[in-house]
């Protein structure tokens, strides 16, 4: 590789990572707004003693989630991992609101 390949590529590099490093910060913004809404509904939830999972409404997502990585020619299964993983994170917040709830009344 030539000297100036060498910087092209550098530069490419630089500004790959940028895109990268964008793209990151959108998931994280994105994330805390979703855990803004879950925390909400662990709220609800608890204040109606309803259950901290939904089995079915998770069937519907992981079902919409695998339909729209295929359009967008994303891992449909890694999709479902990404979402089983988000959502196992916001069951437990939901056990902690209710038992939190549940100690004050
Ligand atoms: C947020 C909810 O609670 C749980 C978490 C979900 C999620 O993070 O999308 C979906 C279903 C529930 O297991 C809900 O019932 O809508």
């Amino acid at each position: 590789m030539t000297t100036s390949n060498a910087e092209d590529a550098r530069a490419e590099l630089l500004r790959l990572r940028d895109s990268i490093d964008n793209i990151d910060a959108a998931v994280i913004y994105m994330l805390a707004e979703r855990f803004k809404a879950t925390q909400q509904v662990g709220h609800l939830k608890a204040a109606h003693q309803l259950p901290p999972a939904d089995p079915a409404r998770e069937a519907q997502q992981i079902a919409r989630l695998r339909r729209l990585a295929e359009s967008a020619k994303l891992d449909p299964a890694f999709a479902e991992k990404l979402l089983n993983f988000i959502v196992a994170e916001v069951i437990r917040h939901h056990e902690r609101i209710a038992e939190e709830a549940g100690g004050k009344s």
